[in-house]
């Protein structure tokens, strides 16, 4: 669908196909990305990885990233910061549901997730000691990610831009969230170059890494302040809410198909017995609990219109001319719901991967919650691990009813709009304990 938004020519892409095309064929025609007022900001004028144009800046940032901050060393390197988060987590829980009360699950998976995110970011949690509970630095963090997602006005309108975010009170928003972050990476800056360690049992936090790299006279270009902010500022946007939100879907789709509950139990129960809690170490035997993570992310595809791009020249795309700096929305959540490519793609059955060659990896284009190509997710397998071992641990401690009144079949599946696809209203659920501890 091909439309003019204000003055910005727009492109919604909904069929596998086309996706290809955009995401594939013409993978480098497509890959930079449209700039507005918010996205400047928060990106330290395009210095980081996921807004930044498509161009040197991002080559190297990019780079810089894949081998630094998203390898599988350095993924594996925080597995005991989510372990011991995910502890933290099912504590909680128990203690809050002693009484018979419900949990708000929504919440204390996002207040997981950001504490994970911190701890690999600054080697520090954001909650108090031992609890799952907001700090005003989540505060932060979320209505930084809510205004990344909501939609500006002025986007659209670049000439009344600046008009249009002071009287809709966007820019003062704007200008508020920005100076918190910004002072929180600048203390936390500053605290690290005073302790920065050598010692090789120092467990090294991405802070740590970046600021290393600073250093490195071989580095080949010359890592900037505002380059460091921006790709923190990427890992609290990216890493937050979305493990959070794949947590949130995949329980409330548990709790209204009974069987694939029970059958996800069985299997973590029957391979951990009386073990006491799920480390990373066994995920791998775990395979329903791989298969329920990927029709989540088919029937919630989490970043529903992925991120936007910004086509580099004009291109033909089935047989349509794209004018240059055309803005492209890939609707992946779409994709993941058409009944062309998937059979009763509304019912969620777990079972349609199994055997299945299809992965959401970037090959398969009826399946791209992460998206394909040059500007693909490069933190996939950091959110996955804290998705699994959450996930895991949620199956394996507890037994889950939904609260007086309602019914399985009843729990609200209402979405809400934004970058990130959440549930309107919290997953509020009872947590029954199992005896599974030695
Ligand atoms: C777990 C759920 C996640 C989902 C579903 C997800 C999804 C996406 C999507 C759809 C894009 C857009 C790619 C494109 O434009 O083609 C993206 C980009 C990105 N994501 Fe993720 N993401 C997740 C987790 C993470 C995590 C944990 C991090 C970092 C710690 C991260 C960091 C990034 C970055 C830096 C980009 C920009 C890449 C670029 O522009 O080159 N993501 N993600």
């Amino acid at each position: 669908m091909h439309l003019k938004l204000g003055s910005i020519p727009v492109l919604i892409v909904s069929s596998s196909e086309v996706a290809s095309e955009i995401l594939k064929t013409h993978d480098l025609a497509f890959c930079s990305r449209p700039s507005s007022p918010v996205l400047m900001k928060f990106s330290y004028g395009g210095s980081d990885i996921a807004f930044s144009k498509y161009g040197e800046n991002w080559r190297q940032m990019r780079r810089l990233g894949m081998l630094e901050i998203f390898s599988m060393k350095r993924v594996k390197s925080f597995r005991r910061g989510r372990e011991e988060e995910v502890h933290i987590l099912t504590q909680n829980i128990r203690r809050r549901s002693s009484q018979g009360e419900a949990v708000n699950l929504s919440e204390m998976f996002l207040c997981m997730s950001n504490n994970i995110t911190c701890r690999e970011v600054f080697g520090k949690r954001f909650s108090n000691d031992g609890e799952c509970n907001r700090s005003e630095h989540h505060d932060l963090v979320l209505e930084v990610i809510e205004l990344m997602g909501g939609f500006s006005l002025g986007d659209f309108f670049p000439y009344l831009q600046n008009l249009l975010n002071v009287i809709t009170g966007f820019k003062v928003k704007l200008e508020r969230n920005f100076k918190g972050m910004d002072e929180l990476f600048e203390r936390e800056i500053e605290g690290h170059c005073l302790s920065l360690s050598d010692d090789p049992g120092h467990e090294e936090d991405f802070l740590d890494v970046l600021l290393k790299l600073q250093k490195d006279s071989n580095l080949g270009f010359s890592l900037k302040r505002d380059h460091i902010k921006g790709i923190l500022m990427d890992i609290f946007l990216g890493g937050t809410d979305t493990s959070a939100s794949i947590l949130e879907w995949a329980m409330s789709e548990l709790m209204r198909h009974p069987k694939v509950m029970k059958k996800a139990q069985d299997e973590v129960r029957g391979v951990l017995g009386k073990k006491g809690k799920v480390e990373e170490s066994d995920l791998q035997q775990l395979q329903y609990l791989k298969l329920l993570i990927n029709e989540t992310l088919r029937l919630h595809c989490i970043v529903p219109l992925l991120v936007p791009r910004e086509s580099m020249e004009e291109c033909k795309v089935n047989g349509y001319i794209i004018p240059k700096k055309t803005r492209v929305y890939v609707n992946a959540w779409a994709i993941g719901r058409d009944p062309k490519l998937w059979e009763d793609p509304e019912v969620f059955l777990p079972e349609r991967f199994d055997g299945s060659a299809i992965n959401y990896k970037g090959q398969h284009f009826e399946f791209i919650p992460f998206s394909s190509g040059r500007r693909m997710c490069p933190g996939i397998q950091l959110g996955i691990a804290a998705v699994e071992i959450a996930l895991a641990n949620m199956l394996y401690h507890f037994d889950w009813e939904a609260p007086l009144g309602t019914c399985h079949q009843g729990i609200d599946m209402t979405e809400t709009f934004g970058l990130v696809l959440h549930k309107k209203s919290p997953l509020l659920l009872i947590a029954k304990p199992t005896k599974v501890e030695v």
